[in-house]
C-alpha cells in the first residue's frame, strides 16, 4: 500500500526520447523523478492523456492524487472542476516557470499549494525573445526562405528590414525574464529601453543597465519605467510581453490596446497567450498595423490546427514568427527543473515544507507573491 498517489504530466517524447536522453521533460525519461519518488513508498502514475476534461486519464488518476506535475509546455489544465473533483489533492507543481494553468482562486480555496521551479528558464526565455525580435526586425523568414527557394530578389527582402539599433524598445512586465530581456538587449545600442510594471525595478538593477549602455554604446539613462501602458507603446518600435497570466494580464492585448501601439511595430510574447486576443492579434498582422507577431506560446495548449496564429501573416508573408512552445524548455532548462521538482517533492516528502520562498505561488490559502496581480500579497 503506497503512502499516496503522484501524477506526472509530460509531453510524448517518443523516438526524440531514445536519441536524446537529455530530453528529461518527457513521459519516457519522466523528470528523472521515478525511482525517488518511489523509494519515498509513493506511487507514480505518468500520462499524457490530459485532454478532453472530464474523460481524460488525467481526470480519473487526479481524483485520488495527493501531488500533480506538470509542465506548461504541455499543461494538464488544473480547473476548478477537476479541483472539485481531487479531494487528496495537496501540492501542484509545474515543472517550469507560470503556474497559470491551475486555478490558483480554487486552490486557494481548498489550500492546495502551488509551486514551480523559479527562475529555472528565465535566461532560456530571454534568449528567445532576443531570437524572436530579430527573426523579425532583420525578415530572417524572407531571407531564408528565399536562400532554400533558389531566389535572389534582394529587395524584396530588404524592404522589411532594420537594424535593432537606435530603436525604441519595451517590456511588459519587468522580472526575471523582463530584466535579462532588457541586459541582452543593451548590447545592441537602443535609444531607449522602457518598462511597464507595477513593482519597481529596484535602483540597481537600473543603474547597471544605464551603465553598460554608457560603457559599450555612450548611451547613458536609456532605462526608463512608463507608469500608463498606452504611453509605452505608442514611443515602442519592439513591445516584448514578460508578465504572468491573470485576471489582469489576460486578454490584455486586444484591438483597443494593439490601436495604441506604432503602425508596423512588432510584438513579441513568450509570456502566455492568452495575454493576447488571438484573432485581434492576427488582424493586426494581416493589416499591416504590426509589421510581425511571434513568441513561443498559445492560449490552448497544444494549439488547434486550426489556430489564428498558425495561418497569421501580412502580405510579404514574413509577419509570422511562432513557433510552439519551446522557449523555455532547452536541455539545459529541463536539467534545471527537473531538478528543482525534485527538490519541491522532496520538501514535501520530509513534511519539512521548506520549499524556496520564490517558488511558493499559493500556500495555505493565499498568494505568495505579487507577480500574479497588484493585490497580492508579498513574502
Ligand atoms: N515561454 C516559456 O517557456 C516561459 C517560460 C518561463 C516563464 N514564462 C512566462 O513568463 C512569465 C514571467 O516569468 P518571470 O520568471 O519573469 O516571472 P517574475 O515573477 O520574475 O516576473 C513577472 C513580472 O511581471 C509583473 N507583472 C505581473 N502582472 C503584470 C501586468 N499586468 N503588467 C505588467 N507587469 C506585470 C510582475 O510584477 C513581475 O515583476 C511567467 O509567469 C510565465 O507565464 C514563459
Amino acid at each position: 500500500m503506497s503512502k499516496g498517489k503522484v501524477l506526472l504530466v509530460l509531453y510524448e517524447g517518443g523516438k526524440h526520447a531514445q536519441e536524446q536522453e537529455k530530453l528529461l521533460g518527457c513521459i519516457e525519461n519522466e523528470l528523472g523523478v521515478r525511482k525517488f519518488i518511489e523509494e519515498q513508498g509513493y506511487e507514480l502514475v505518468a500520462t499524457t492523456d490530459k485532454d478532453p476534461e472530464p474523460t481524460s486519464t488525467v481526470d480519473k488518476e487526479l481524483k485520488d492524487a495527493e501531488i500533480v506535475i506538470t509542465t506548461p509546455f504541455f499543461p494538464a489544465y488544473i480547473s476548478r472542476n477537476r479541483i472539485a473533483e481531487a479531494p487528496n489533492l495537496k501540492l501542484c507543481i509545474t515543472a517550469g516557470v507560470g503556474s497559470d494553468h491551475v486555478d490558483l482562486e480554487a486552490a486557494n480555496e481548498r489550500k492546495i499549494t502551488v509551486t514551480e521551479v523559479t527562475g529555472s528558464n528565465v535566461v532560456s526565455v530571454a534568449e528567445h525573445v532576443l531570437a524572436t525580435i530579430l527573426v523579425l526586425i532583420r525578415n530572417y523568414n524572407g531571407g531564408h526562405q528565399q536562400a532554400i527557394d533558389g531566389e535572389w530578389d534582394i529587395a524584396g527582402v530588404a524592404k522589411n528590414v532594420y537594424d535593432l539599433e537606435d530603436k525604441v524598445i519595451s517590456t511588459v512586465g519587468a522580472g526575471r525574464i523582463g530584466y535579462r530581456v532588457l541586459e541582452r538587449l543593451v548590447a545592441f545600442n537602443p535609444k531607449k529601453l522602457l518598462y511597464y510594471d507595477y513593482q519597481e525595478l529596484p535602483t540597481e538593477a537600473v543603474n547597471r543597465l544605464n551603465a553598460a549602455s554608457e560603457l559599450f554604446n555612450g548611451r547613458g539613462n536609456i532605462v526608463q519605467r512608463v507608469e500608463k501602458m498606452e504611453d509605452m507603446l505608442a514611443q515602442s518600435d519592439v513591445v516584448t510581453i514578460n508578465c504572468p497570466l491573470h485576471k489582469d494580464s489576460k486578454g490584455l492585448f486586444n484591438k483597443q490596446l494593439i490601436s495604441h501601439m506604432k503602425n508596423g511595430a512588432y510584438l513579441v510574447n513568450t509570456a502566455r497567450g492568452a495575454i493576447c486576443v488571438a484573432e485581434d492579434v492576427a488582424e493586426a498582422v494581416r493589416s499591416g498595423k504590426l509589421a510581425g507577431y511571434g513568441g513561443d506560446v498559445w492560449n490552448k495548449q497544444p494549439a488547434p490546427k486550426n489556430h489564428p496564429w498558425r495561418s497569421m501573416d501580412n502580405k510579404d508573408h514574413v509577419g509570422n514568427a511562432m513557433t510552439v512552445h519551446i522557449s523555455g524548455t532547452s536541455l539545459d532548462a529541463q536539467k534545471r527543473y527537473a531538478q528543482g521538482v525534485k527538490n519541491i517533492l522532496n520538501s514535501y516528502f520530509s513534511k519539512k515544507f521548506d520549499y524556496r520562498p520564490q517558488d511558493v505561488i499559493v500556500q495555505n490559502g493565499t498568494y505568495a507573491t505579487r507577480a500574479y496581480g497588484q493585490e497580492k500579497k508579498s513574502l
